[in-house]
């Protein structure tokens, strides 16, 4: 493989620190690997090198690839770590020198979970003991305060502030007082403390971090873009006076936000800590072609917080198609797997990334129908789900048995408690969990009484409200027994949405981004019901009929299935074929907050998207709603968005708008027909389009002779 001039450049780096901005899939491992054979060649020797990798799978593919490259050279290769290796180190050096205390590491999330339920506990025993403060949702908040905490460097306070946490969880603060007093009586140090204790010491203790600095001459740093406060600091300490620091990352794909991740590191705090660094770009491609290239550009470009490269295609890359389809009854899906399938090629060479696991309901809907196999990554199975348990206990109701549904919660010894378990909890009735648990039994043992057992229950309720709150559960709990199984389902569910006001139950009872993942599963499962037009009794036939496929399915063991998973997830991943499902305002970008936060969530939403747009070797598919303005747009070239730009709405997402799909696709297009051409050919006509910017810079870089002009009509 010959190297590019932009790799050459970084590997033989001379003096100083430096940063290098690395587009998607641009051979930056090439180049690190390149960089640290120059700098032993150049006589370095390897102790004085230290390459810091962002996770262990990482750490284990730069290692080896690293070996093969020397190991006809005869040079011994460096240490490669991870912050996390690093911190340990550390760890077990200050505690040798007493400047830590001796604990056992834990590295187990549900020990730390447990731990974490407990503080809550304790400090909820300590207030006035609310239930909810136990929850599921209450925890997985607090699990990410106490991160924060310790990724950002940070009193509890501050990170309350600065993170904008709802008023109501104030109490974490106390809470993490109480965490971190357990923590210490049970002498444990979870994986979120390798780095932050020792950071803490040498801040406190300037002989610590004396002892710390200056060892070695060179660090190189990957995928710097998703570097948080407390790995900066240790890197700052590391390097001390005496290292020059190289560091490799795209900011366009930092997505690691609710980590502690920042674009400002790379974009401008970098030079801070390590001043003037001589900047590097690695901007070719060797993933996709020029129209995926082009579209991808065209997104990022409306962020404010970045370096401004373009992502180029490297010439002989596969050309990769942009499939744009609505997504209606059928489910696209299916169609796009028969083609793929047709063509020879296997299903565990695509994938379907989503931005959150609701919009993988109506994927796993349709596949289940049409018997393709899948596995879903990351998220439990549509008919695991809570929310979806519910409701299809409801209908149960209509049919006046919940007895027989077993389903996939035959664990609860086939009777369906869980089931009315999931009814009870959604929306929730806040009942102890033990009277919660014989309240269940009870209704499972006698559902016509449901509602006259639930008003029973309702003295045991703990106020008065709630009491008054379970009184009115039990009369829809009635009306939906009174219904008849012929009604069709939709209406069902739609009657019950409405009278118990779930949606607004999720938002009270779960962080705003899980309560809007639980709205949209809901969402997703009534709008298949509605486009099934079943009656109940039918309905539940057909749920069945998909339950008893899922269940049978080998989720594990099957090789060659679809892999359903987030784009957080397919980061640094590739495919050849890749669909983004349910791209609708709303989902995507993924809105939950309003106000002055907007504009950076937004940037962080554009970036995912990026993120799996550019997972795509060969092909590209798009689902989304049906939207004229978007369609007419995508004719004119212009990449305006209406959300953005007009304030006004739109049914598809936004990011479709700007990604300026037709004119990406088209221009591409001609750029390739340019540089496989053997002689220069003056095109016919040139390509119109509104917004030309990014295409021009484009063309400039990649030095072809398309023409282009502007159109004028909007
Ligand atoms: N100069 C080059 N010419 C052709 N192909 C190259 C060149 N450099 C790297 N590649 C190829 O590009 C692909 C990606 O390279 P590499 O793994 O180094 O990139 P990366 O930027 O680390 O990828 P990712 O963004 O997925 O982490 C590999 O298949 C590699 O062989």
């Amino acid at each position: 493989m010959r190297l590019t001039g932009e790799q050459e450049d970084i590997i033989r780096h001379s003096g100083g620190h430096a940063k290098v901005s690395a587009v998607a899939g641009s051979g930056k491992t090439t180049a690190m690997i390149g960089r640290v054979g120059h700098l032993l060649r150049q006589g370095i020797a390897p102790d004085k090198i230290l390459v810091l990798m962002f996770n262990r799978s990482a750490r284990a593919v730069f290692t080896e690839r690293l070996h093969e490259s020397l190991s006809r050279t005869g040079l011994r290769p460096p240490a490669v770590r991870t912050f996390h290796s690093l911190g340990l180190r550390l760890v077990e050096s200050f505690t040798a020198k007493q400047h830590l205390p001796r604990y056992r590491l834990v590295t187990e999330e549900f020990q730390l979970e447990k731990l974490a339920r407990e503080a809550m506990k304790k400090y909820a025993a300590e207030a006035d003991g609310d239930e909810t403060w136990s929850s599921k949702e209450g925890i997985e908040g607090f699990l990410l305060f106490i991160g924060l905490v310790k990724t950002d460097v940070a009193t509890p306070q501050e990170i309350f502030a600065i993170c904008g946490f709802e008023e109501k969880l104030f109490y974490y603060t106390e809470a993490y007082k109480i965490f971190e007093s357990l923590r210490r009586t049970s002498k444990v140090r979870f994986y979120q403390d390798l780095i932050h204790e020792p950071v803490m010491a040498m801040q406190q203790q300037q002989e610590l971090a004396n002892w710390v600095a200056d060892h070695v001459d060179h660090i190189i740093v990957d995928e710097y873009q998703d570097i948080n406060e407390v790995q900066q600091q240790l890197l700052v300490h590391i390097a001390g006076q005496r290292a020059q620091v190289m560091v490799v990352g795209d900011v366009d794909q930092c997505i690691y936000e609710w980590r502690g991740a920042k674009p400002e590191y790379i974009v401008s705090r970098f030079a801070r800590d390590f001043p003037r660094p001589t900047t590097y770009t690695l901007s070719y491609s060797f993933r996709y072609g020029h129209r995926l290239a082009l579209a991808a550009n065209h997104l990022i470009s409306n962020n404010r917080l970045r370096d401004r490269k373009l992502c180029l295609a490297w010439p002989g890359n596969p050309d990769t198609r942009i499939t744009c389809l609505p997504e209606v009854e059928p489910h696209p899906v299916v169609g796009i797997i028969t083609d793929w399938q047709k063509a020879n090629r296997r299903l565990d060479e695509a994938a379907v990334l989503v931005r959150i696991y609701a919009q993988s309901v109506p994927v796993e809907l349709a596949l289940l129908e049409h018997n393709i196999p899948y596995r879903l990554v990351g998220s439990e199975p549509v008919f695991s789900c809570t929310e979806i348990r519910a409701l299809l206990g409801y209908l149960r109701l209509c049919q006046g048995s919940l007895q027989d549904a077993e389903g996939p919660e035959a664990g609860e010894q086939g009777t369906g408690l869980s089931t009315v378990l999931a009814m009870l909890t959604n929306p929730h009735i806040w009942l102890k969990k033990d009277l919660l648990r014989n309240l269940a039994q009870e209704i499972l043992k006698k559902p016509g009484s449901a509602g006259a057992l639930i008003e029973h229950y309702a003295d045991e309720a703990g106020s008065p409200y709630l009491a008054s709150r379970m009184l009115t559960i039990a009369g829809i709990w009635r009306k939906i027994r009174k219904k008849s199984p012929k009604t069709r389902a939709f209406t069902v569910l739609n009657t019950l949405i409405e009278e118990t006001d779930l949606y607004a139950h999720f938002l009270y009872a779960a962080r705003p981004p899980v309560a809007e993942n639980k709205i949209k599963t809901c969402q997703s499962f009534i709008r298949f019901a509605q486009n099934t037009g079943l009656s109940v009794n039918d309905f539940l036939a057909e749920i069945e009929r998909l339950a008893d496929k899922e269940a049978g399915k080998d989720l594990t063991g099957e090789q060659n299935s679809l892999l359903i998973t987030s784009i957080h997830r397919a980061k640094g991943l590739e495919w050849p074929l890749v669909i983004l499902p349910g791209l609708e305002e709303g989902a995507v970008p993924f809105r939950q907050e309003k106000g002055e936060q907007e504009v950076e969530d937004i940037e962080d939403e554009r970036r995912l998207f990026y993120v799996g747009m550019t997972r795509a070797k060969e092909e590209l598919c798009l689902l989304y709603p049906q939207d004229r303005r978007l369609e007419r747009r995508k004719k004119a070239g212009d990449s305006r968005s209406p959300v953005t730009t007009e304030k006004g709405v739109c049914s598809a997402s936004c990011f479709l708008y700007e990604a300026n799909l037709n004119f990406s696709d088209g221009l591409g297009g001609r750029i390739l027909a340019a540089e496989s051409a053997k002689e220069k050919k003056k095109e016919k006509e040139p390509l119109q389009a509104v917004d030309l910017t990014i295409g021009k810079q484009y063309l400039k870089a990649v030095k072809t002779s398309v023409r282009l002009k502007r159109n004028k009509k909007k």
